[in-house]
């Protein structure tokens, strides 16, 4: 039964340290991790590549629920995301990607179509899910639930400094105006915003490192578990 496997969802806006914090809390527990923003920003590529506007919903469905992307690990522990045989790790990390992934995401059908596969990602011993929607839609019955922030300043100077070392060329007041209009969009679309889930446990690590965010969530988890007896 799929629902008996625990997972812990990590919801937040964009720069908050979630992808981070969620790899290393899937390491520690051995969990098997979910990039949901990952799937978004491929579909963006994906309609990129193929050249489709994002104006109306309709044509981007069957693009959606087609979607040929694999999620690798490499020998070396790296992510790799496969996109139609191609190897897109990086392309989906800019910010133009995300900033088409969070139009795209507005759409309630889009979602609708991407909800299946992420489910899919619920194996033994348990997964760790990061996103806007994990604990809200995607996993409600979750029994661990975060919702990690930080202020739109700190998490532009995050991006800016992730997106230097990739070598990207980026400015900083282009990020926060991004990182800005992305909040917008994901807190007030109609379906699935970006909220709190009931019960979640909130972080601002504005002030706290990586490994205290860490620490905090796994007390939580430690917390919870015991409490529901989940394992
Ligand atoms: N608490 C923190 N303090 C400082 N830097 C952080 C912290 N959490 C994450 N980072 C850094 O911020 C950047 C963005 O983090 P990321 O995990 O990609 O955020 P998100 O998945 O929420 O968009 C990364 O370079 C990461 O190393
Ligand atoms: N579960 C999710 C994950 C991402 N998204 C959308 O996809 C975009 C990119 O997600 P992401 O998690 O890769 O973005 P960052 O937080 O890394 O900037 C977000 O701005 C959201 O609009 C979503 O709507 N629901």
């Amino acid at each position: 039964m799929q629902e008996s496997i625990p997972v812990i969802t990590i919801d937040g806006p964009s720069g908050a340290g979630k992808g981070t914090v969620s790899r290393l809390v899937a390491n520690q527990l051995g969990w098997q991790l979910l990039d949901s923003g990952a799937i978004y920003r491929v579909l963006a590529v994906a309609l990129l590549h193929h050249n489709i506007e994002v104006d109306e919903e309709e044509p981007l469905i069957p693009i959606a629920a087609h979607l040929d992307v694999q999620f690798e690990i490499t020998d070396d522990g790296e992510s790799k995301v496969i996109l139609e045989g191609e190897d897109v790790s990086n392309s989906i990390r800019t910010e133009e990607v995300g900033a088409l992934a969070s139009k795209v995401a507005a759409f309630p059908r889009i979602r609708e179509a991407l909800l299946r596969r992420q489910r899919a990602f619920r194996v033994e011993p348990g997964l760790v899910a990061d996103g806007r929607d994990m604990g809200t839609v995607v996993f409600t019955d979750a029994p661990v639930k975060v919702f990690l922030t930080a202020s739109a300043e700190e998490r532009a100077e995050r991006r800016f400094k992730q997106l230097k070392e990739k070598g990207f060329d980026v400015k900083i007041g282009r990020l926060l105006d991004d990182i800005r209009q992305r909040d917008e969009r994901d807190q007030n679309r109609t379906v699935a915003p970006l909220v709190p889930a009931e019960g979640a446990l909130i972080i601002d690590s504005t002030e706290l490192s990586i490994d205290e965010v860490v620490s905090k969530i796994l007390s939580f988890v430690n917390e919870k578990l015991t409490q529901t007896e989940t394992i």
